[in-house]
Order: C-alpha cells, then sequence, then structure tokens
C-alpha cells in the first residue's frame, strides 16, 4: 500500500519502455510529417508540370508578395494573366501553399458539377463561428442538412419576405431623406446596416432598430468584428497559425465575438422553442395562421429527415450563424456596387427608374407580383454583379483526381479555386470585359451563353440556396431607391477602388455616391 509522501518507483525495465514508446511516437510523427510534405511537394510539382505558373513568385511567399493594396494587386494581375492564360494557372501562397486558379467556363464546370469538400485554407477560419453550417459542412452531414433546408427557400416562403425587404429599404431611404439634398455618403455602410436589418427579420423575426439607433447593436457590432477578423486573418501569414492566433489581440477578439453572436443566437432558438411549446397546448393550427410569415428559424425548428429526425440546437445555431454571415454582407456587397454602376451610367439609371415608376405607380411597397416587371432593373443588377461579383473567389478541396476536357489532370487532394472575378472577366469569354453592358443580359443576348460563365451564385449542387432570395432583394430595394433618389459620383474623391476580400468591398475610404432626393 502507498502512504502519503511515497514516490511511484520507475524501475529500470519501465524507463527503457517509456524511452522506446517516446521514440516510437516521435518516429512514427515524424514518418506521417514527411510523408504528408512529399505527397504535397509532389502534387505541387504535378500540378506545376500540367499548368503554368505565371511570373514573379518569391521562393518562399511565393505569388503573395503580388497581393498589394488588400489583395488587389494581385486581383488585377490575375486578370492580365487570364489574357494569355486561357483556362486556368497555379498560384502559390507560401512555400508549400499552392491552388490551381480557374476562370474558364469549361472549367469552372468540371470543378463545379462535383460536391467536393470546402477548402480547409480560408474556410478553418470561419468554421469556429459557422460551426459546421451549410457553407463549411461536407459529405452526408451536409447532404442531409442541405435537404432539409431546400423548403425554406421555396417561393411561398419568399413571397412575404419582399414586404421585409421594402420594410427595410424603406428605413434606409428615411435616413438619406434626413440628409441634406446632394450629401455624399458611404453607399456601402448604408446597404450592409439593411440587409442586416432584413436578415434580422426573415431569419429571426427579430425587428431591430438596428438602422436608426446611433448607438451600435452589441450583436451587429460582433458579427462585423467577425467578418473583419476573418478577412484580415486570411491575409496574415503569421496568423494562420491555430495556437498564434489563440494567443493574438485579434484572436481574443474573435473568440469574444464568437461567444456573443453564440450565445444570441442560442437564447432565440430556447425562447422559440418554448414559445412552440406553449403553442402546441393551445390550438395549434391556429396560432401558425395568426402568425404572418414563417421565418428560417421556423423552418430549422421544423425540419424532419425521413427517420422523423430534426436539427439538434447546435445544429441550428450554426445554420442561423451562416445565414447571417452568407446572407447580408454579399447582398450589400451586390446593392453598394450596383448603385456605383447606375451613378456611372446615368441613361441606364433613368431607365431603371422609368421601369421602377411604372410599376410601382407612387407605392411605396414592392409586392411578389410585380418583382416579374423589373427587367430592365434585374439586366442591371446582373451586368453590376458581374462587374463585382460579390463573392470573388471560392476554393475546393479535391476529394478524387479531377480530368479537365482538354485531358489535363490533377491529383487527389489538390486546392482549386475558382475566381469567379477573373471568369466575369476573362477576354475569351466576355466581349468588352470591362464594360458596364446591361443588355448582355437581355433574353436574346444570352442565348447560346456558357452556363458557367456568370456564376456569381456559384454552380452545381454547392450553389447558393439563398440566391433568389438575395435576387428579389437587389430588385426590391433598387426599385425603390431610384423612385426617390437620384445618385452620381462623388467627384471631389478618387474612385471607388474594389478589394477582394472574402466578399467584394471598396477599399477605405469606401464607396462614396452623392444622393439627391426626387420627392423633396
Ligand atoms: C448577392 C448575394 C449573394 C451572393 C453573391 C452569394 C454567393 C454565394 C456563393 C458564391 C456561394 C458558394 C460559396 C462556396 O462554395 O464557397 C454561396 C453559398 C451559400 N450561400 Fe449565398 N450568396 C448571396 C446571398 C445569400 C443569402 C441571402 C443567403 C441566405 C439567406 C445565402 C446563403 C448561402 C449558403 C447557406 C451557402 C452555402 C450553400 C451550400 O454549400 O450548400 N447566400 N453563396
Amino acid at each position: 500500500m502507498t502512504k502519503p509522501g511515497d514516490v511511484f518507483p520507475i524501475g529500470g525495465t519501465s524507463m527503457i519502455t517509456l524511452t522506446w514508446a517516446t521514440i516510437v511516437v516521435i518516429a512514427v510523427v515524424v514518418v506521417k510529417v514527411t510523408i504528408s510534405l512529399w505527397n504535397t511537394v509532389r502534387r505541387n510539382q504535378k500540378m506545376a508540370k500540367e499548368f503554368p505558373v505565371p511570373p514573379g513568385s518569391h521562393w518562399l511567399l511565393g505569388h503573395m508578395v503580388l497581393l498589394g493594396d488588400e489583395g488587389r494587386g494581385l486581383m488585377l494581375k490575375a486578370m492580365e494573366w487570364s489574357k494569355i492564360y486561357k483556362y486556368a494557372h497555379v498560384i502559390r501562397m507560401g512555400p508549400l501553399l499552392q491552388h490551381c486558379s480557374v476562370y474558364h467556363p469549361d472549367y469552372v464546370k468540371a470543378v463545379m458539377s462535383r460536391a467536393d469538400r470546402k477548402d480547409d485554407y480560408v474556410y478553418s477560419f470561419l468554421r469556429p463561428w459557422l460551426g459546421d453550417g451549410l457553407l463549411t459542412s461536407a459529405g452526408p452531414k451536409w447532404f442531409r442538412n442541405r435537404r432539409l433546408l431546400t423548403p425554406g427557400f421555396h417561393f411561398e416562403i419568399l413571397k412575404p419576405y419582399v414586404r421585409l425587404f421594402s420594410e427595410s429599404t424603406n428605413v434606409m431611404l428615411k435616413n438619406w431623406e434626413e440628409l441634406k439634398s446632394g450629401s455624399s455618403i458611404d453607399v456601402f455602410h448604408h446597404t450592409s446596416l439593411m440587409t442586416l436589418d432584413s436578415m434580422l427579420k426573415c431569419a429571426l423575426s427579430q425587428h431591430t432598430d438596428c438602422q436608426t439607433s446611433r448607438k451600435t447593436n452589441d450583436y451587429i457590432a460582433a458579427v462585423y468584428d467577425l467578418a473583419d477578423l476573418t478577412m484580415k486573418r486570411g491575409r496574415t501569414l503569421l496568423l494562420r497559425s491555430d495556437l498564434i492566433y489563440a494567443l493574438s489581440a485579434d484572436g481574443k477578439k474573435y473568440r469574444k465575438a464568437c461567444n456573443l453572436v453564440h450565445e444570441y443566437a442560442k437564447r432565440i432558438i430556447t425562447e422559440r422553442r418554448e414559445a412552440l411549446k406553449q403553442r402546441h397546448t393551445q390550438d395549434d393550427e391556429e396560432a401558425t395562421n395568426k402568425k404572418k410569415y414563417l421565418d428560417f428559424l421556423d423552418i430549422l425548428l421544423k425540419a424532419r429527415d425521413e427517420d422523423g429526425n430534426g436539427l439538434t440546437d447546435a445544429e441550428i445555431r450554426d445554420e442561423v450563424d451562416t445565414f447571417m454571415f452568407e446572407g447580408h454582407d454579399t447582398t450589400a456587397s451586390g446593392l453598394a456596387w450596383t448603385l456605383y454602376c447606375l451613378a456611372r451610367h446615368p441613361g441606364h439609371q433613368e431607365k431603371c427608374r422609368k421601369e421602377a415608376q411604372e410599376m410601382l405607380q407612387g407605392r411605396t411597397e414592392v409586392t411578389w407580383d410585380l418583382l416579374p416587371s423589373l427587367k430592365y432593373i434585374t439586366m442591371c443588377v446582373k451586368e453590376a454583379i458581374r462587374l463585382f461579383p460579390p463573392v470573388p473567389m471560392i476554393f475546393r478541396h479535391l476529394e478524387s483526381p479531377l480530368t479537365f476536357p482538354d485531358g489535363r489532370t490533377l491529383p487527389e487532394g489538390s486546392r482549386v479555386g475558382i475566381s469567379t472575378n477573373t471568369l466575369h472577366h476573362n477576354p475569351h469569354v466576355w466581349e468588352n470585359p470591362m464594360e458596364f453592358d446591361p443588355l448582355r443580359f437581355s433574353t436574346e443576348n444570352s442565348k447560346g451563353r456558357h452556363p458557367f460563365a456568370f456564376i456569381p451564385f456559384a454552380a452545381g449542387p454547392r450553389n447558393c440556396i439563398g440566391q433568389h432570395f438575395a435576387m428579389n432583394e437587389l430588385k426590391t430595394a433598387v426599385a425603390l431607391i431610384l423612385q426617390r433618389f437620384s445618385l452620381t459620383p462623388d467627384n471631389t474623391l478618387p474612385e471607388p477602388i474594389p478589394v477582394p476580400k472574402l466578399i467584394m468591398r471598396a477599399k477605405k475610404p469606401g464607396l462614396f455616391l452623392k444622393i439627391k432626393s426626387l420627392t423633396a
């Protein structure tokens, strides 16, 4: 029996066993790491043999040295390279980190027709926030949840949201009316608050004063922080390490914001579950009918697979966080750049305004049945998100080898980047690609276009589940804005500069336009 103070003895034999065990563990780790490095080097070499490596790659930092102003340098270079390399080229982001960037419709189709998992390089930075939501999950889990969530985007569900989009846009326009006519405003800031307001209503039935309150709501501030911190981490080599990030000031701020948004979603889910339980005790049918619309949370709570199993609270939270991220800033970016294009092209702006006025006849609410008549506005929105795709780059990790139509192949484990921005400016695909020409999207001119030439919402099995939601919001907002305001560029400031972050943003100071009320 051991007494207090006894030290457990390690005899000679145990000591030798322990030493050997340690050596074996270290050897296994070293062998595994060496094999993994060797495989990466071989994969990279094979990729570089099949596909051109553009000039300017540094021996250690690769093409990162060309990133330039917040990634804009490399974005412009990639557009230049697409003139020389028609389909794809290699991009090096460090000594071992390398991907094949594809931007020709035939190549994009080959990648997007499969459901390979998202690449860890970018999406892992989102995982602590979005967990295993639709955007970041893979395999059977993604497949099941995608099937469970798809009914939530049926047009019957989306119909009542158009009224909510009108409501949020009108709050933004009321704010604009309070400004002096001819004021210059950062449109991005306004559209971002407006789409967040809409998303809170459609996803969670949260009607907040986020657009009018002077004090920033904690939840909204945390969502902004998380998006900004994720972008910053992606372009800072040192912060890519989980350990360094966890110890850094940014990492601590990220964790705090993550906890805040998770707690917020958890509280709303619990409250809604309680409310649903209460409703079961009353007349369930009657209570559901009284509610004016189903929000995404209702859909998530009701979803059942064929075995009758629903989503857990953690899964619901991940999906709520995913919608809040994927669904607001992307739409804000699309709207801000559409307004910018229309400000620069007064002729197209006037045509859109005429269409909006004819459709609205003085009303301040767009309704579902009016949306199909917004044909010219739809063409302008599409052309704007061709020129300024809200999601400029998407990454995939090949789970099996991929052969392209011309016979070139990429081995399993390769990282592929689908550059929406380069594809949308590829001179082998688009005539005068830099020109804003909404008529490209007329029915006539769209005939015969490759289905993978224009992919702002991605394509194939992992396309954007919210694309109709987003297009409805964009059309509604543009119609209501142009009915009441005229937009012109602010020539006292430099031209807004697009920068490819997680979404296409405008470089500081932002995207400023002059707004003039037409009703004052
Ligand atoms: C103009 C607005 C939008 C654009 C340009 C856009 C674009 C995209 C793109 C390119 C993807 C593929 C991303 C990837 O594969 O990594 C995607 C995925 C996704 N989007 Fe959107 N999106 C928009 C709005 C929305 C909205 C409003 C919602 C929700 C209400 C939404 C929810 C999602 C989700 C959940 C996914 C992941 C789908 C999956 O992998 O199954 N998006 N979006």
